[in-house]
This record gives C-alpha cells, sequence and structure tokens, in this order.
C-alpha cells in the first residue's frame, strides 16, 4: 500500500504523519508480511523521512514521486536517482497521470525514468491509465496496455519484475469516482495478461499491479478481493493516519460492494 502525499506537507509535517501511521499501526499490530506500507512524500520531506524511519526502525518504507534521468549536471531543478538511493527510498512512482498531464511526460521517458530508478536499486512504480474520454468510448483495455508496452520499453524481464505498475483511471483520481472493483480488475488483468505475452507468466505472476483512485478504508477490500488488484497507490487518503493504516490493514477489514 502506497500513499503519494503529492504537493502536500512540509518536513514537520511529515514526521507527524509518519510517526502517528507506525503508532497506529503498532497498536493495531500490523502485519507487514501481508502488506507492505509506503510513504511518498515531496522531496523536500525525505531527510526527514529517513532520519524518522531510521531512528525509530520503522518497518514503513518510503519513496519519491519523480526522479530525474541524468544523473547529474546542469539540469535546474531535477533530483537524481543517486540522490533518491542515498535518502534510502525505495521506490520512485514514475508517469503519474499529473506528471503526464502537467508535464507532458511520455512513455518512452516514463521507460527512461524506470530504468534509472531500477539502476540505482530501486523499485519504480509505473503508473499508467486511461482519461474519461477514453473510458466512454470503451477503448481502456488497449489504450492502458499500450501504455504500459511503452512505459516499460528496454527494460528486461527481471526489471519488469523488479517494479511496480500502477492502474490509476485518470477519472477516479481526486474525484471520490473510485472504479468499480470489476473496472479495477479488468484493466489489471489486461495489465498481467500484457506482462505475460510480453515477458512471459512468471514475470506477469511476480510483477505487483495496484490500483489507484480514490481508495479508502471503506473500499479497499473490495478491491483487493479481486484476483490481480496486488494493492492501491492512494493519494488523499494516505494524508490522514488512521485512514490510511486503515487501507494497509485491508484484509481486516470486511466487504463491502
Ligand atoms: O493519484 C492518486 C495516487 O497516486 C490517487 O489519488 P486519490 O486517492 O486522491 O484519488
Amino acid at each position: 500500500m502506497a500513499g503519494n502525499w503529492k504537493m502536500n506537507l512540509n518536513h514537520a509535517e511529515a514526521v507527524s504523519l509518519v510517526n502517528k501511521l507506525a503508532t497506529v499501526l503498532h497498536d493495531k499490530k500490523h502485519d507487514f508480511a501481508k502488506a507492505e506500507v509506503v510513504v511518498v512524500p515531496p522531496f523536500t520531506d525525505l531527510r526527514s523521512v529517513q532520519t524518522l524511519v531510521d531512528g525509530d526502525h520503522l518497518s514503513i518504507k518510503y519513496g519519491a514521486q519523480d526522479v530525474s534521468i541524468h544523473p547529474n549536471g546542469a539540469y535546474t531543478g531535477e533530483i537524481s536517482a543517486a540522490m533518491l538511493s542515498k535518502l534510502g527510498c525505495a521506490y520512485v512512482v514514475v508517469g503519474h497521470s499529473e506528471r503526464r498531464e502537467y508535464h507532458g511526460e511520455t512513455d518512452a521517458l516514463v521507460a527512461e525514468k524506470a530504468a534509472v530508478a531500477l539502476a540505482a536499486g530501486m523499485t519504480p512504480i509505473v503508473c499508467v491509465g486511461e482519461g474519461i474520454e477514453i473510458r466512454r468510448e470503451g477503448t481502456h483495455v488497449p489504450h492502458v496496455t499500450a501504455q504500459v508496452v511503452g512505459s516499460l520499453a528496454g527494460l528486461s524481464a527481471d526489471q519488469v519484475s523488479a517494479s511496480v505498475i500502477a492502474y490509476e483511471p485518470v477519472w477516479a483520481i481526486g474525484t471520490g469516482e473510485v472504479a468499480t472493483p470489476a473496472d479495477a480488475q479488468e484493466v489489471c488483468r489486461a495489465i498481467r495478461a500484457q506482462l505475460a505475452e510480453s515477458y512471459g507468466d512468471e514475470v506477469a505472476a511476480k510483477t505487483r499491479v495496484l490500483y489507484g483512485g480514490s481508495v479508502k478504508a471503506s473500499n479497499v477490500a473490495a478491491l483487493m478481493a479481486e484476483t490481480d488488484v496486488d494493492g492501491a497507490l492512494v493519494g488523499g487518503a494516505s494524508l490522514v493516519a488512521e485512514e490510511f493504516a486503515g487501507i494497509a490493514r485491508f484484509y481486516d477489514l470486511p466487504v463491502l460492494s
């Protein structure tokens, strides 16, 4: 379960939220083997999160929201993979729909970002998902599988199985309009079928596929009950410790329909 904080919370607020999250998970005896818990704060929070996680030996992992394709040099405003791995980041989100939309990121660029993250020992969370127009047209499955192919271009089978794919339908992000479990399953299954076709069954079975878009503690169990949904990439609900802890503890929640 990964919480993408987007552009929210300064470093002091980050420490407070991670502290609270750790306390709730500890009090509820969260089983990290059942659900890994990952926070994805803004860059400016990472050093503080690292200090807290290391100092208190927390089982919570953390990652970054983006990475530069360049190793270093005259790229004002960018952050390299080496900088992020030095900060203890286990994950890097690449190709989030907000970066695709507001920064013109293409599948080819996303594939390069995934490759630099992997080369630095981090796991890319490669985001894909269709907009509302494509959904209305009914071409969302081929649209998303094409994004998967393009956003993993050039990666080896081993690199793909070490990656995470997040299906986030753009129309469900921050809108409160969650995809139904059947909608999420349809596309996550197609993603896995595409992975099997491109890289073989073993890779398809190993690669984790997440759903993202208006996930909450009240709807996560039904999504997680679907065969091809392995986890969630959570936005808004990850900013509230109790709510995100509830999502991580989906296995304790009743499946509400
Ligand atoms: O974009 C998302 C996570 O990356 C989803 O955001 P919301 O959970 O706020 O809809």
